[in-house]
């Protein structure tokens, strides 16, 4: 088992923090991590071993009963604008417009301006969805709907942009798609990323880093060494399978 060091220079330092719901044992245990600014990084584990709970506690959506974690130097202590989060259901109004969606984070602040108003079009129109800012969610399809979530996680252009398994419902089609479309989001905003998936090749694809997680602790992580921008074909060459491999067989091992 490796120890994993927190790093000093992370943008995301997530300091040997341990929670645990009520009486429970921890579900996220000593875990130490580190995310440097811009960078992309994914977290893999078994059902259960604690993703969520992390994600939760990098959100600021949940303090850690132990250790620290700071953003940009400074300890999180609740929920920040500068972080945005998308979950796995998309988690859409159905009573608003796709437009006045993406726009929510605005609206729960201050009037949205015409400004904010085209910056959210610019947005779906990114995502492939300029021409349905006036639908309603329950008109768009699944992957529609994790666009327009995906959209309005970033209208805030948040510095931190968390993901909990955003695609896991979608096609493989699609999934492929919209991976390709959040990573040109992300390198265009230089937003720092942590990524919860189940899927392998999913964090090979678009991490620069990928963590394994198992009984709340961090036990493996893997630098992802393949050029950017990401591309398709990329998929189907040795190198991408052999980290899928590598991968597989450290959650294997991992206990
Ligand atoms: N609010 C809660 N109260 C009590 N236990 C909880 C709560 N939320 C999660 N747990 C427990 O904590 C453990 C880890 O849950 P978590 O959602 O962090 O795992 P995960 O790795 O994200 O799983 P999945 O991949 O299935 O989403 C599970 O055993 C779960 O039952």
């Amino acid at each position: 088992m490796m120890s994993i060091e927190p790093g000093t220079d992370g943008f995301v330092v997530i300091d040997e923090a341990s929670f645990r719901y009520g009486a429970e044992p921890p579900i996220v245990d000593r875990v130490d991590w580190a995310i440097p600014r811009g960078a992309f990084h994914c977290l893999v584990g078994r059902s259960g071993s604690g993703k969520t709970t992390l994600l939760k506690l990098a959100a600021g959506l949940l303090a850690p009963d132990q250790g620290s974690v700071r953003i940009d130097g400074v300890a999180l202590t609740g929920p920040v604008s500068r972080i945005g989060f998308v979950f796995q259901q998309p988690t859409l109004l159905d009573w608003l417009s796709v437009l006045d969606n993406v726009l929510l984070p605005v609206s729960l602040k201050r009037r949205p301006t015409a400004q904010d108003r085209d910056e959210a079009r610019a947005l779906l129109d990114r995502v492939g969805l300029g021409a349905y800012g006036e639908r309603h969610p329950g008109q768009l399809s699944g992957g529609q709907q994790s666009r327009v979530a995906v959209a309005r996680a970033l209208i805030t252009e948040p510095d931190l942009l968390l993901l909990d398994e955003p695609f896991a419902a979608l096609d493989a089609l699609t999934r492929e798609e919209l991976q390709d479309d959040l990573l040109a989001l992300c390198a265009l905003h230089a937003t720092t990323v942590l990524f919860v998936t189940h899927d392998i090749t999913e964090a090979v694809y678009l991490a620069d880093r990928v963590a394994i997680m198992a009984s709340g602790r961090l036990h493996h992580d893997l630098p992802i060494d393949l050029p950017r921008p990401r591309r398709r074909e990329m998929r189907y060459a040795q190198p991408f399978n052999a980290l899928c491999l590598a991968l597989r067989q450290a959650m294997d091992e991992a206990p």
